[in-house]
């Protein structure tokens, strides 16, 4: 079982979230997350530096960051993005952004 995340882990994810104008949660084995990591650093040419990668699985309290994204968002699964604060959803999320003409304004205007 799941335990909830903590009032202070809640804070800090969304802190982060607010903070940095792409944010995604990820998992370095994760197929989709690696989709999305290629959308927007190799196609997309975002620099590293724009953006808050969080490896879930290669941090100690990646398992309640990913819990606290649950309660935050709803969503349970990797990736979990947010452009200029706002939930994108997952890959498949990004990438229908991406078919439907609307990724590059909302980078341009995470990056302006
Ligand atoms: N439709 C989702 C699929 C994402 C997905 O299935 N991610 C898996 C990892 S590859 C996941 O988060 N599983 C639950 C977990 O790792 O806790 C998307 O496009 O992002």
């Amino acid at each position: 079982t799941r335990a909830m995340a903590s009032p202070e882990t809640i804070k800090k994810v969304k802190a982060l979230i607010q903070e940095n104008n792409i944010f995604i949660a990820s998992k370095t084995y994760c197929p989709y997350c690696q989709a999305t990591l290629k959308t927007i650093f190799e196609d997309k040419k975002v620099p590293k530096t724009s953006a808050l990668v969080l490896q879930l699985n290669q941090m100690e309290d990646g398992a309640e960051i990913q819990e606290a994204l649950t309660e935050i968002t709803g969503q349970r699964t990797v990736p979990n993005i947010f452009i200029l604060g706002e939930h994108i959803g997952g890959n498949s999320d990004l990438q229908a952004l991406e078919a439907s003409g609307k990724l590059d304004a909302l980078l341009e205007k995470a990056l302006a």
